[in-house]
């Protein structure tokens, strides 16, 4: 389980620390030499001249930089320090480290240079270091320091940031990032979202001694493979269709096709025993000649729905509703007939729309929106301007409708607990991987899964089939049916 803390406990253990007597020179010292360590060994000299630029905030972010400035130079770095402040204005213990950085470094105060000089000076380094602002930040990135993280945006040279990339505590501007050297903990603002991708590679380094069991409650987990495992179902091999489970299907229409298909398909590879499609003719047709593993059942009227429902409802476990509905009057009476499903139940896509209009379920329902069907749920919802909008929608959901995975880089699981899913990447925003992601949420709900678990398992295992299929083929232009063919083996990883 990978810890993620919030900057607000992350400097109260700061604050613990110097209390019980250990300065905060040396908590400082330890930082700025591990970041530096870091920086060594991503560009390693092979008798290269190697050059830095650091930019250096009015904190103890900044600090930090001045000490990785001191130790690069006696590295032999070519270094300049970039200043957004007179050197004068240095405070604590980062004036007190700028005494002790050799005569070799070049001292530049951001404001007296323009955006091309700063640009040159960028571009020219091996690696530009990114001290701008850390835990201690407040509101959006204002003056110099707002204008050299544009700049570093635009430049072409790596950037490391020192803790966190400047600005992703804030509605932003951040820093894209293309490493990380964090200090202390994982930050939570790091975790999911669009900010998950703006830390690049991420080092976590101690900062004193292990004082990583002196932070309080984690802002959220990550859950990786083994937290994954102990969760996943168990298939002996004596196992029938029966032990499986099986999946009624509410999906697709004329218009929607294919996710239909790719949420059977998904249902299927993720190992349901037994698969009931329910949909309009015209998927049907589709599904006769591509899915024979499926039993197909005709809903061209929304009243037949019912009856579909109590035809397979002993010998469904779990169903899953929405792929493609629609949301016309027919897709509507679906759903109203589905809500009385004793089982387990996913509501993905179109099928979210009616939620708020069915009250509570007889089963257990869970829910697997992505952000805007997510903000339509909660009647308006802004997930961008502080980092924990999201995992703060996604609870509210989880408290209005049932366990939540709200997709999306770094996707959130809220049930009991908040958790975000370390596996997957920009090879799953293709279409139907969504599709595919219910089936394999009904697949885990057939097989006996809590809702949690489910959506825990399924979102795991569709987020590895996306690392597998970038490993070996690239993260571009996927096919959501290749993510689906990839279950099984992300499931073998887990399962035993
Ligand atoms: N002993 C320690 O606490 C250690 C901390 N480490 C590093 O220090 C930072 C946290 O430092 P802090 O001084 O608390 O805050 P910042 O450096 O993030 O910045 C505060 C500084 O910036 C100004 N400021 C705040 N918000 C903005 C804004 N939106 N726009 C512009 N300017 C802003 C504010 O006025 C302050 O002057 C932590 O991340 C670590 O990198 C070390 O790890 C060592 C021990
Ligand atoms: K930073």
């Amino acid at each position: 389980m990978k810890k993620y803390y919030d900057s607000a406990s992350v400097a109260k253990l700061d604050a613990g620390l110097i209390s019980s007597g250990i300065p905060s020179a040396v908590l400082m010292e330890n930082a700025g030499g591990a970041i530096a360590r870091d920086v060594l060994e991503l560009f390693p000299a092979n008798g290269l001249p190697r050059r830095a630029v650091i930019c250096v905030g009015a904190g103890n972010n900044g600090g930090d930089g001045i000490v990785v400035a001191r130790r690069l130079a006696l590295s032999g770095w070519a270094v300049t320090i970039l200043l957004t402040r007179d050197r004068e204005a240095l405070k604590g213990d980062g004036a007190v480290f700028a005494r002790f950085v050799p005569s070799s470094v070049r001292w530049e105060a951001s404001g007296r240079l323009s955006d091309e000089e700063v640009l040159r000076a960028f571009d020219a380094s091996d690696v530009v270091l990114d001290g701008l602002l850390g835990t201690g930040t407040t509101g959006e990135p204002r003056g110099e320091i707002r204008r050299l993280i544009g700049l570093l945006n635009r430049s072409a040279a790596p950037c490391l940031s020192i803790d966190l990339p400047s600005g992703i505590e804030s509605g932003g501007p951040w820093v894209q990032a293309a490493f990380t050297s964090s200090i202390a903990a994982y930050k939570a603002s790091c975790a999911s979202g669009s900010r998950r991708t703006a830390c690049g590679r991420v080092k976590l380094h101690a900062l004193c001694f292990g004082e990583a069991d002196q932070l309080e409650e984690p802002a959220l987990c990550g859950l990786e493979r083994s937290d994954v495992a102990a969760l996943a179902p168990r298939c002996p091999n004596w196992a029938h269709k029966g032990t499986r489970g099986g999946v009624l299907i509410f999906a697709g229409s004329d218009r929607y096709r294919g996710a239909a298909l790719l949420s059977a398909r998904g249902a299927l590879r993720a190992g349901a025993g037994l698969v009931v499609l329910a949909s309009s003719s015209s998927v049907l047709d589709a599904a006769a000649a591509s899915l024979p593993d499926a039993i197909l059942e005709r809903l061209d009227d929304g009243s037949d729905a019912a009856s579909v429902l109590s035809r397979w409802k002993d010998r469904c476990r779990a169903m899953i509703v929405g792929p493609g509905l629609g949301r016309d009057g027919r897709a509507e009476e679906v759903a109203a007939a589905a809500a009385g499903f004793d089982g387990s139940s996913v509501w993905d896509g179109d099928g979210l729309s009616f939620l708020p209009r069915l009250g509570t379920s007889s089963g257990r329902r869970c829910l697997t929106p992505h952000e805007g069907e997510a903000a339509r749920l909660l009647g308006g919802w802004d997930f961008e301007s502080a980092p924990d909008r999201r995992a703060e929608g996604a609870r509210r959901l989880a408290g209005l409708f049932g366990p939540t995975l709200l997709k999306g880089p770094g996707s959130l699981v809220a049930g009991e607990k908040i958790s975000v899913i370390e596996a997957g990447g920009r090879v799953l925003a293709v279409p139907g991987s969504g599709d595919v992601l219910s089936g394999a949420v009904g697949a885990m709900l057939a097989a006996g899964l809590d809702c949690e678990a489910a959506l825990v398992v399924a979102g795991w295992c569709h987020g590895r089939a996306g690392d597998r299929l970038t490993e070996r083929l690239g993260a571009d232009g996927r096919l959501a049916q290749e993510i689906a063919d990839e279950l099984p083996q992300c499931l073998n990883e887990v399962c035993s």
